[in-house]
């Protein structure tokens, strides 16, 4: 069931387009990750939502009703910001409290849904402390406590574990994912960090310039992304240009590469996965080049290889560590069905 319609919104500031013509609809329940390079446009749509800016075009729907016309604090929607802008002279309980005494609500309401919700975020022992005597994850879940408190229709996040060392991260991810799975309130996330959104959303809008450029769950934007900047923003990639003429692809300065042709012909890239290259004895026709490094990541040794006639490296990923060394000439090839092509 969509939950969240936006629809054709566009805003300019001054010259600059933040968002131009954005349309996506986000489901009741979902956990939905809005990803994109620094001024790529996340921030306002966010802002946008929750009331904090206006469209110049389009309209934002929520439960059918139009959202755009509401006041901010009139909306069934919550922001967490990054800092998480808790009051430090109030107890973690009052700061938890804070919003509901202000919609006056009966003292026994308040006292029993702030319990249920210090509970659920793992708080309770630490309900009559004040902000500054917490760890940073700990603020963290303060701050969550205080958003889901109100049982808004859509929590909106924005950026809300970058303040968190990479240990603490990885575990408020988790417990982010928990939380959302057992409140069932709609989680927007606002990053631009990829990892984050493809360990924690359902489903992820990539933005570029103010455009959505693909929304698909984490495994189809990996596996399947469907433009050039999609595949070059999410995880490593080989990519190459080129064009398709009578189901072959040919690289500019390659020839034929090894794919399977389904789209039209006409100019298009091609996309491979490190981990999908394989490394083989060179033979004729193949693509060639010299291994020029070799890294082992723990897990993954990652090798990097001087392609004749490309002046570029292409990069290939093994698990374990490598048997091989710089100097190497090697056929780079992979299954045709391995790569991606993406027409322009
Ligand atoms: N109030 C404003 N006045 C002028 N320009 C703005 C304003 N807000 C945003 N912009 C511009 O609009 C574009 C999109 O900004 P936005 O903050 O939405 O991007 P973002 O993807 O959230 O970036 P970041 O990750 O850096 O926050 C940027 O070019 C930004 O400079």
């Amino acid at each position: 069931m969509t939950l969240l319609s936006i629809e054709g919104v566009s805003r300019k500031f001054g010259n600059v387009t933040a968002l131009s013509d954005v349309s996506i609809d986000i489901q009741q329940g979902e956990f939905f990750a809005l990803l994109g390079p620094s001024g790529c446009g996340k921030t306002t749509l966010l802002r946008i939502l929750a009331g904090f800016e206006t469209p110049d075009q389009g309209g934002v729907r929520l439960d059918g009703t139009d959202l755009l016309k509401l006041a901010p604090h009139k909306r069934p929607v919550n922001l967490m910001f990054q800092s998480y802008a808790l009051f430090p002279h109030m107890t973690v309980a009052k700061n938890v409290a804070y919003g509901l005494e202000r919609e006056n609500l009966p003292r026994a309401e308040i006292k029993a849904r702030v319990g249920e919700v210090l509970e659920k975020v793992g708080l309770e022992p630490m309900a009559n402390r004040r902000p500054a005597q917490l760890s940073g994850g700990q603020q963290q879940r303060v701050a969550l406590a205080r958003a889901i408190v109100k049982r808004p229709r859509l929590l909106l996040l924005d950026e809300p574990l970058s303040a968190l060392d990479k240990k603490v991260r990885a575990e408020m991810q988790l417990e982010l994912k928990r939380l959302q799975h057992e409140v069932g309130i709609t989680f927007v996330v606002v990053t631009h960090d990829q990892e984050e959104a493809m360990s924690l959303a359902d489903r992820i809008a990539v933005m570029d310039q103010g455009r959505v450029e693909q929304v698909d769950a984490p495994v189809t934007l990996y596996d399947r992304p469907r433009t050039y900047f999609v595949a070059d923003f999410i995880g490593a990639n080989n990519l190459f240009t080129g064009a398709i003429r009578g189901g072959v692809f040919s690289a500019e300065g390659l020839g034929p590469l090894p794919s399977k042709a389904t789209t039209a012909d006409g100019s298009a890239a091609l996309a491979i996965r490190p981990e999908r290259v394989r490394l083989t004895e060179p033979t004729p026709g193949m693509v060639q080049g010299v291994v020029v490094d070799v890294s082992f990541y723990g897990g993954v040794s990652h090798i990097a290889v001087e392609v004749t006639g490309l002046g570029r490296k292409v990069l290939a990923a093994t698990q374990g560590s490598a048997r091989i060394t710089p100097g190497t000439v090697v056929g780079v090839t992979w299954r045709p069905e391995d790569a991606v092509l993406i027409p322009n």
